[in-house]
């Protein structure tokens, strides 16, 4: 099985810049990581009072299942001191599988373990604008990234700020 995935990670609490870049190191080490969007600075999605965050995107090959790439985000997390406490609430990092593709179809899975889609990435203009810029032809349940981003407030779009902080690991080829 060969599985590929976009990957959304994000943190608003510790180092947050330094455990995204231990995510694409992780992913570049163990040979799955296809490409990596900048670093954004992103206000709070979810109506939790707390500090802004820090988000990207990655695309892998994982030559496991999308679960397999689930657990594989899981242990980044687990490495990060990740604790579940508030819902979308302050975290030092978060790894969502947003789609994936198996053999070259796309996954869809209502299983509330690994919902794929992500049910709520069209609404989220932090996944959706680092996503476009890693992988600028992507489609999300048959939408083009930008038609999705068209229908989401302008002014929730244009709070997504890109930074000059790389995520790409050094000496990674791409
Ligand atoms: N596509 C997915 N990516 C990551 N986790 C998922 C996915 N679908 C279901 N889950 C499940 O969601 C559970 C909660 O995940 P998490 O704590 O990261 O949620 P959250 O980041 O607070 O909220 P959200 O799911 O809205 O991003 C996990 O235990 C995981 O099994
Ligand atoms: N900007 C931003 N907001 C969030 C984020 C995130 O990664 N970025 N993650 C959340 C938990 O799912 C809740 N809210």
């Amino acid at each position: 099985m060969s599985c590929r995935a976009v990957l959304s990670i994000g943190g608003n609490q510790g180092d947050a810049l330094a455990l995204l870049r231990s995510v694409a190191e992780a992913a570049a080490a163990d040979g799955i990581l296809r490409a990596a969007s900048s670093v954004y600075a992103t206000p709070p999605w979810g109506g939790v009072e707390q500090d802004d965050f820090l988000n990207a995107v990655l695309i892998v090959e994982h030559p496991g299942s999308p679960a397999d790439v689930l657990e594989w985000g899981f242990e980044c997390e687990r490495a990060a001191g990740r604790t579940r406490d508030v819902r979308w609430g302050p975290r030092t990092l978060d790894v969502d599988v947003i789609a994936a593709n198996v053999d070259g179809s796309p996954v869809a899975s209502d299983d509330p373990t690994l919902t794929l889609p992500h049910p709520r990435a069209v609404d989220r203009a932090f996944v959706l604008v680092p996503w476009l810029e890693a992988e600028p032809g992507a489609t999300l349940a048959g939408s083009p990234l930008r038609d999705l981003l068209g229908a989401l407030d302008p002014a929730d779009v244009s709070a997504v700020r890109r930074l000059e902080d790389s995520l790409s690991p050094d000496g990674w080829a791409g």
